[in-house]
């Protein structure tokens, strides 16, 4: 069935933008895209002005600054202590590079961009029974950024996939399109797998400065077996085109709650990142991914490696895919600021914070910025 003759779109047809009810949104983006063909953003989408991308100065800096780039063949390679190097340059500085020679099939990346595609043209009756308020669900379609909270709502749909343990996971994972569950699964193997040789080389670059390397290698050891068993979301999310993508966003400016994401961009630009008070456009490089650093690295770096701050900007000509995949310790599991990274020139900077708390938070407070990880900060910096 074609998305205009779903149920209920005739109803909308000669409907002002601005009676479209509550319930109407909640359905999210690409609803009403199909079904409304709208031609100026409803209210629900504008930003207060301090809120909206500038363009102009996006512009400019999209052109000026170079993201770092690590290259993982290399990384492997015997060239590995100067690419540590770099790495720990970009995570302190940056907090997010773009990761090319990953050794990821470019089919497995194409077959999974071209799947979250197919899954988003879906008709919405079959979306829409993954829909729910509740942030625990393993599978959860949803709009905007946190649509049980936000007053203004961004131009975003997901679905959020819980990856671990995998084998548990795939049979609450949509049946349709009929390959989505073994093209995820694939992917999610291959990510994952990833994840841990990239944590693995961020451990050994906090490391590079500690005494004690024998007792330090084991700990870093100890910590990477952790990461095998560790939590895995994954965020398949879909910008469509925007009618005035100026007044809008795709995302707020935030940061991830884990250690790091992978995330794989189509061609589309749109991500953006803080970086000394601007805005910078992350180029799209074809099958390289973008490694952002989250929260929960910041916390366990101790202050040394920075959460990135990023938001989303949508266009008027094309929509865009992302497939987000947050790595973190178990769930269930503690993250603390590492022993070895505190002493007495640099004390202890954030609590202890585990997933539960997070929950907590994110249900009560709003949890845009980086005011999660400012609300478990100890020590304000100079
Ligand atoms: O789609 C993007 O470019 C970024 C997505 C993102 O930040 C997220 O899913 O947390
Ligand atoms: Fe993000």
């Amino acid at each position: 069935m074609s998305p205009a003759m779903e149920m209920g779109a005739e109803s909308w047809e000669n409907e002002d933008e601005d009676q479209i009810s509550e319930a109407k949104y909640q359905q999210g983006v690409k609803h009403l895209c199909d079904n409304i063909g709208i031609k100026r953003l409803p209210r629900k989408y504008i930003l207060p002005i301090s809120e909206r991308p500038i363009f102009k100065n996006a512009e400019k800096n999209a052109n000026c600054t170079n993201l770092p780039i690590i290259d993982f063949a290399q990384l492997q390679g015997s060239n590995r202590s100067q690419v540590l190097k770099n790495l720990s340059k970009a995570c302190e500085e940056n907090g997010l590079f773009q990761l090319v020679n990953h050794g990821i099939p470019r089919d497995v990346l194409n077959s999974m961009r071209d799947v979250t595609r197919r899954f988003f043209e879906l008709p919405y009756e079959e979306r829409s029974q993954y829909m729910s308020a509740d942030m625990g669900n393993l599978v959860r379609y949803g709009t905007s950024f946190n649509q049980n909270k936000d007053g203004v709502f961004t131009w975003r749909d997901f679905l959020k996939l819980t990856c671990n343990p995998l084998s548990d996971a795939i049979p609450h994972f949509p049946t349709f399109p009929l390959d989505f569950r073994t093209v995820v699964a694939t992917y999610a193997k291959e990510t994952k797998f990833l994840s841990i040789m990239l944590m693995e080389a961020i451990l050994e670059s906090l490391g590079l400065g500690c005494d004690d390397i024998n007792n330090t290698k084991m700990e870093e050891d100890d910590i990477l077996k952790e990461f095998q068993d560790g939590s895995h979301l994954m965020i398949l999310n879909c910008y469509p085109s925007c009618p005035q993508p100026d007044l809008t966003l795709g995302m707020p400016p935030h940061s991830d709650y884990g250690f790091i994401t992978l995330l794989l961009q189509d061609n589309v630009p749109g991500l953006q990142i803080e970086h000394d008070g601007n805005w910078i456009t992350v180029e799209p490089i074809p099958n390289s991914f973008v490694v952002n650093l989250g929260d929960h690295l910041e916390i366990f770096s101790n202050g040394k490696y920075k959460s990135v701050l990023h938001r989303v900007m949508v266009n008027s000509l094309r929509s865009r895919i992302t497939v987000a995949s947050l790595h973190s310790l178990p769930w269930a599991t503690t993250v603390r600021p590492w022993s070895r990274l505190i002493n007495e020139a640099n004390p202890k900077r954030y609590m202890d914070t585990d997933f539960t708390t997070f929950l907590a938070y994110i249900t009560s407070c709003e949890p845009k910025k980086k005011n999660f990880l400012e609300s478990r900060k100890l020590i304000t910096r100079q």
